[in-house]
């Protein structure tokens, strides 16, 4: 059975197994058996974060389309501390008119400082441990803490109030490609942090950015998807980039099978700037003509290798290439999966345009990804 990232470096500093107060069990995971195996238009501004290179590594324009070089020209006034720009965020009645009344999300007192010991049952001082490859061309380098990336004053207020210290292995790579406007495909275990690797830049990106108003009232025109095979895991997405966006006026909707649809309806009409979504439910709502993917500028795909083993390939294909989701170059991908079967690279060749040059050892993949992309791995 393999263990999770936390689980790892809890057991590496208590070898023997001893009753440890940090061993760290995933929010989804706990209450299971113990015998239960791991959870394995212009858009002015649009993609803002996509040219905000803040490492200096460019990234190249992407030619021929009507799309044109459009990933790294959207430079836009920062909305930031909270959205004070134009656009979504802007004075005119952006979709942030509600954030005084936006529930807080935190149920522990923020105003309490924390030592790092106290702050996650993650054990920090393993993280040099971690082993981390990372390939492409130009990888931006990863930074030791939250102040090395600019994320802006109210996501930065939001990390204090998780009680995030330090980023963990996969957002210390993560986040600062995803910033620079790279493609990303990530193999990291589950409980590793990933939530917060892809919901960082996301939502700093959209603060960032300046957006026309959605052009049709009852239509939903999320700037971002994040895609999760199940409810269970759509939720705790929900969940945490409700924490990761509180006050910023980023407005997070979720929307999964297996529950009545009109109550997500409700919700996405009051506005969206992040859907997170299971791939059915969202084949539902765009063939209902509820939601346009058009304004798209981040795809984030969880547990990628899950989705494809529930037989969600279909619909994947269906929401990324057959509706009306901008292409690769205009809309960063970010692709996160526990394991990295050849279906998940083909996927990721296919969503980024990227052709990979694979070579498989028995345990360890190497990858090769072209100049837009990056790989990581944290094993
Ligand atoms: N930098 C950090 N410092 C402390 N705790 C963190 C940090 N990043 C994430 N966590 C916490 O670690 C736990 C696991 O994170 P998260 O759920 O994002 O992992 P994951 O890899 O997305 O797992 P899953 O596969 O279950 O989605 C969560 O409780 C989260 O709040």
């Amino acid at each position: 059975m393999s263990m999770s990232w936390a689980d790892s470096v809890s057991a590496a500093e208590n070898p023997a197994g001893a009753p440890s107060k940090s061993a760290y069990v995933p929010p989804h995971l706990r209450n299971r058996p113990s015998t239960d195996p791991p959870a394995q238009a212009s858009y002015a501004g649009a993609a803002a974060s996509l040219g905000n290179d803040h490492s200096g590594y460019g990234v190249p324009n992407v030619v021929g389309s009507r799309w044109s070089g459009q990933r790294n020209e959207y430079q836009s006034g920062y909305a930031g501390g909270g959205g004070r720009g134009g656009g979504w965020n802007g004075k005119s009645g952006g979709w942030d008119r509600g954030r005084d009344r936006e529930v807080n999300p935190f149920t522990n007192d923020d105003s309490e400082p924390v030592s790092e010991l106290e702050s996650s049952a993650i054990n920090f001082d393993a993280y040099e441990d971690i082993p981390v490859e990372t390939s492409g061309d130009n990888v931006p380098p990863p930074v030791n803490t939250f102040a090395d990336i600019d994320l802006g004053e109210a996501v930065n207020e939001n990390i204090r109030r998780c009680k995030y210290v330090r980023p963990t292995p996969v957002q210390r790579h993560a986040i600062p490609i995803s910033l620079a406007g790279r493609d990303l495909m990530a193999c990291a275990q589950t409980g590793s942090g990933k939530t917060a690797a892809f919901c960082f830049p996301i939502i700093s990106g959209i603060m960032r950015g300046q957006f026309p108003r959605p052009p049709r009232p009852r239509m939903a025109f999320p700037l971002a998807l994040i895609l999760s095979p199940t409810r269970e895991l759509s939720c705790q997405i929900h969940d945490e980039a409700k924490k990761f966006s509180y006050q910023t006026g980023v407005r997070v909707v979720v929307a999964y099978g297996g529950a009545p649809i009109n109550q997500q309806l409700r919700e996405l009409e009051r506005g969206v700037h992040i859907l997170v979504a299971t791939p059915g439910r969202l084949v539902d709502l765009l063939e209902r003509a509820r939601v346009s993917l058009q304004m798209i500028r981040y795809l984030a795909l969880d547990e990628a290798d899950r989705m494809l083993d529930m037989g969600f390939e279909p619909q994947i294909r269906k929401i990324v290439q057959q509706m009306d989701m901008p292409p690769p170059g205009v809309r960063q991908t970010m692709l996160f999966s526990a394991t990295f079967p050849k279906e998940i690279q083909v996927i990721f060749s296919t969503l980024t345009g990227s052709s990979l040059i694979l070579q498989f050892f028995p345990l360890i993949l190497i990858y090769l990804i072209t100049p837009l992309s990056c790989g990581i791995c944290c094993f």
